[in-house]
């Protein structure tokens, strides 16, 4: 399968996770950053789901499935460990709802990667289904890679391309933003010394006192 990767708005969605095990788990951690409206509907759920529900994260609905389930949600993942309920949960699915089943069986209308998330800086790893257990492998490599700085690193990024924007055009701008890729500037928020970034970036504006 030759699958389309994208990173999608989900903000005020619904989001059904049918089961409340590991997985569900995993589904949920990789939800909460965003501000989906995550529903989760199970007999029972793992001690860090009771967590994030106690925590108003997300909504238990403490019952076994059934297609109303399903209404309003954009997303919907089926993640018992019953293949007759997974299957339930694919036939009740509106032809424009998009589900994904972690047994990997019948409909897939999406498949999850590994995520390294740093800010506004994210790294997804996929093996399209092929191996899940590289995939984590790989994502283990990439977190060292990429560290925490990288957050800081591409919102000091952001702002400095805004400005840049703003005061120059054409030729000079191109020039500017990629001088902005200089190596130094990430050891310097690596290094803790964000304040030469800001000097570097003010000198090329023509800010400096
Ligand atoms: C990335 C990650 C994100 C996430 O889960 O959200 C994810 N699996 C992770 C880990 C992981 N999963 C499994 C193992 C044990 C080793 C092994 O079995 O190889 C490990 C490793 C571990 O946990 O150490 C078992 C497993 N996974 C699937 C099946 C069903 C099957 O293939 O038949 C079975 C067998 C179940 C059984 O035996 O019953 C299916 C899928 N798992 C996917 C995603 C999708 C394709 C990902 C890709 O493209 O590579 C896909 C197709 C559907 C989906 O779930 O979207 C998450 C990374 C964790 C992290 O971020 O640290
Ligand atoms: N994609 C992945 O990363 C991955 C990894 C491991 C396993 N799997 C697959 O995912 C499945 C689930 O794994 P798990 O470790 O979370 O299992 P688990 O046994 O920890 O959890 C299963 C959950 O499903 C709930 N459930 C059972 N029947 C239900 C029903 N009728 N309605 C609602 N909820 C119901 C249970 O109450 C439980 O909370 C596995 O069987 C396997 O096929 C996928």
């Amino acid at each position: 399968m030759n699958y389309f990767p994208l990173l999608m708005n989900i903000d005020y969605k619904k989001v059904v996770i049918v089961g409340g095990g590991h997985v569900a788990r995993q589904k949920v951690e990789a939800l909460l950053p965003t501000k989906a409206q995550m529903v989760l509907i199970s007999p029972t759920v793992t001690e860090t789901l009771q967590h994030f529900i106690d925590g108003g994260l997300v909504t238990w609905k403490e019952k076994v499935f059934e297609p109303a389930d399903l209404d309003n949600a954009a997303l919907i993942f089926a993640v018992t460990n019953d293949k007759k309920v997974n299957n339930a949960v694919e036939e009740a699915t509106q032809h424009w709802q998009m589900l994904s089943r972690a047994d990997a069986k019948g409909r897939v209308d999406f498949i999850n990667p590994a995520v390294v998330r740093r800010g506004d800086f994210i790294v997804t790893v996929s093996t399209s289904g092929a191996s899940p257990g590289l995939t984590r492998r790989i994502k283990m490599d990439l977190a060292e890679q990429f560290g925490n700085h990288y957050a800081q690193y591409v919102s000091f990024l952001k702002d400095a391309r805004q400005r840049i924007l703003q005061v120059y055009t054409g030729a000079e701008k191109t020039q500017i933003l990629a001088e902005l890729l200089d190596p130094q500037l990430l050891q310097w928020v690596e290094q803790n010394e964000k304040q030469k970034c800001e000097a570097w970036l003010q000198q090329r504006l023509g800010e400096q006192q």
